[in-house]
């Protein structure tokens, strides 16, 4: 067998059609136009090159974008100074902070000052225990992009035994909650979970977020299985660097039933819904109806 490809990329641009239509609308029946504000502290590049990437796609979907580039050596209390007038900014309907930030700033502190409200990354303690709950929140985008993935591959999920590789706080912990949500039986896998490949070869779906090269091989994937990769690896190979994802992309492809590419697959579409939710949040913040579609 040779597993349909899920191209991410695709799908971000009609997710991203969708939202620029939206904004559209916005515009002209209610004169508001969406803005995201993007706050990056020091100067990482591959940080920068996302910053850049985001901020491009915001303008071209018609929102407005704001980025914030604060010196490395930023102090807490300058960069809460800046989250606080962010929140009070009725111009601004999303707010991200980069992550990582550098060592000397705390990062849960930072990102629990975002007024839950305008979190389009969802990572405020406030969306997670609404996540958690089945309340109406902002969810992350990585894991958001996962489920429209999944949904429009099977349709409904219920009764699929999902196994979620990696317990990150912005990609696994969520991305288990949605497939809960959306009644799969879910396994949660970790660096510490005995007989990985067995528990990894009952899956209908395998989601891996473990951010280790290569590290699933088809041997793991049930025949048929659906495997959405989050890995974004860049690694040497050959003299060259490369991008791979957390799955053995060759010998995956032989087993499963479908996969996502890396590059390709779900980055892009985690930057569309980075522009969902900041769309989801305005029309929200505005008391108007909610795209539908674009939220879990
Ligand atoms: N608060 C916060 N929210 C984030 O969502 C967030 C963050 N911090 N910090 C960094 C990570 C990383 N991230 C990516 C988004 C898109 C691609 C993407 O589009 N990747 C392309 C390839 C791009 C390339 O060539 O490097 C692809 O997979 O096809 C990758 C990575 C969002 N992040």
């Amino acid at each position: 067998m040779t597993a349909k490809v899920i191209d991410g990329k695709a799908f971000a641009a009609e997710v991203r059609t969708k939202v620029a239509s939206h904004v559209t609308r916005l515009k002209e029946e209610n004169g508001i136009t969406p803005g995201l504000a993007v706050v990056l502290v020091g100067e990482d590049p591959a940080s920068q090159v996302y910053v850049r990437s985001k901020g491009k796609q915001t303008v071209e979907v018609g929102m407005n974008s704001y980025e914030h580039k604060l010196d490395v050596d930023t102090s807490e209390a300058d960069l809460l100074a800046l989250i606080d007038r962010l929140n009070k900014d009725a111009t601004v309907h999303g707010i991200l902070v980069q992550l990582p930030l550098p060592k000397h700033l705390d990062s849960d502190l930072v990102i629990n000052s975002i007024d839950p409200a305008k979190d389009v990354d969802g990572f405020h303690i406030s969306n997670v225990g609404l996540l958690g709950t089945g309340q109406k929140s902002m969810v992350p985008c990585t894991p958001l992009g996962c489920l429209m993935m999944l949904r429009d591959h099977h349709g409904s999920l219920a009764g699929m035994d999902a196994v979620v590789l990696g317990r990150s706080n912005i990609v696994g912990k969520p991305m288990a909650q949605l497939l809960l949500g959306d009644s799969c039986t879910v396994t949660i896998a970790h660096s510490r979970t005995k007989d990985i490949a067995d528990v990894c070869r009952r899956a209908d779906i395998v989601v891996a977020a473990v951010g280790r090269p290569e590290m699933v091989p088809g041997d793991w994937i049930k025949p048929g299985a659906t495997v959405i990769d989050v890995g974004i690896n860049r690694i040497e190979r050959d003299g060259k660097t490369v991008l791979v994802g957390d799955v053995d992309y060759a010998s995956a492809a032989a087993v499963a039933g479908a996969i996502t590419p890396v590059p390709g697959g779900v980055g892009p579409m985690t930057i569309a819904c980075l522009l969902a939710n900041t769309l989801t949040a305005c029309c929200r913040a505005n008391g108007l109806a909610e795209p539908e579609g674009l939220t879990a």
